[in-house]
């Protein structure tokens, strides 16, 4: 089964010289073993076994069940989506850009499941580089900063490889040299309502999110109110992605009022539909997709 194999897929994160998160990964990603360099002056690390990916029947959806799919239908349309979609991305990796809350890691490791690509979630990545166990910690005991430039260092390295879905942090957009690097694959944005992210992050609380982490007796207003301005500043460098995924659209082609009622594997397949949408357009305008 393609899921064990991503479970079992192993990354090796290593302190590599000079050169800030020096990549020595090579072409073995689809294979099952990366190398992506850790930040300079990071201790040199040996990160066995990234966070698994996800069996597609275990991740929750709104509704807090442990069902990923609203029918086999759903999960077959996913999957014929995704081998429609493979054979026209060629090996390019996807990046997944959005707010916090929009659901770029629950869905990156959908997309990665069913296209057969690895999955990495760039603020793990970050974590490993920098040897501590929560991005929260990096921002309290280094800076926002210091987070910044490893994020880039890691998006950097992952950059120079093929068939990965990547689910970068929601501040990854901020910095003009990050879309140097998800250029050289595809950037699919998530666009979620204000007022559902907020709902999500008050859900699950905002410990590991150290840019909405405030004392608040209402978690909803908080990150409601600081999301707003995030997405305000924010607006223009999200509008950098090659495509965008609108929960509000998928509602309404389904005839439902109100986001919360999308699974992830809805938004998974219309990302599918939108990636695949992009690469005809493309090759149709400047040639065969395949400028790897
Ligand atoms: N389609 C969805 N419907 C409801 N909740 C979701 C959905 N997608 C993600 N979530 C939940 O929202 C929270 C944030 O999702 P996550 O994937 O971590 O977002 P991001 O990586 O963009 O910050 C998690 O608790 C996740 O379970
Ligand atoms: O929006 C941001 O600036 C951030 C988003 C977080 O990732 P998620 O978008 O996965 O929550 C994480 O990178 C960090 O807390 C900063
Ligand atoms: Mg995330």
């Amino acid at each position: 089964m393609e899921a064990l194999a991503m479970q079992s897929r192993a990354v090796e994160v290593a302190g590599a010289g000079r050169r800030t998160g020096a990549l020595v990964a090579d072409r073995r990603a689809r294979a099952g073993s990366l190398r992506v360099g850790g930040s300079a002056g990071a201790p040199a690390l040996r990160a066995r076994g990234a966070k698994p990916v996800a069996p597609l029947c275990c991740v929750k959806t709104s509704r807090g069940q442990q069902s990923l799919h609203n029918s086999v239908d759903e999960a077959l349309l996913l999957k014929r989506k995704a081998e429609q979609v493979l054979f026209e991305l060629n090996g390019r990796c996807i990046y997944l850009v959005g707010m916090m809350g929009s659901g770029k890691s629950t869905v990156g490791k959908i997309l990665a499941e069913v296209l057969g690509y690895s999955y990495f979630d760039s603020d793990s990545l970050v974590e490993q580089a920098v040897g501590m166990p929560s991005v929260a910690q990096i921002f309290k005991v280094h800076s926002e900063a210091f987070f910044r430039d490893s994020e880039s260092s890691v998006l950097r390295d992952l950059s120079s490889m093929q068939r990965l879905v990547v689910a970068t942090g929601g501040g990854a957009v901020i910095r003009p040299v990050n879309w140097s690097y998800m250029k050289k694959g595809m950037s699919v944005m998530l666009d979620v309502p204000l007022d559902a992210l907020a709902k999500r992050i008050a859900q699950v609380g905002t410990a590991s999110r150290p840019l909405l982490d405030q004392p608040s007796a209402d978690p909803y207003t908080a990150a409601f109110a600081k999301l707003s301005l995030l997405a305000e500043q924010r607006g223009d460098a999200y509008a950098n992605a090659d495509v965008r995924v609108s929960l509000q659209e998928i509602a309404a082609k389904q005839g439902h009022d109100d986001v919360s009622q999308l699974t992830p594997t809805d938004i998974a397949i219309e990302a599918l539909e939108k990636i695949q949408n992009f690469v005809i357009e493309h090759s149709m305008s400047s040639g065969p997709f395949d400028d790897l």
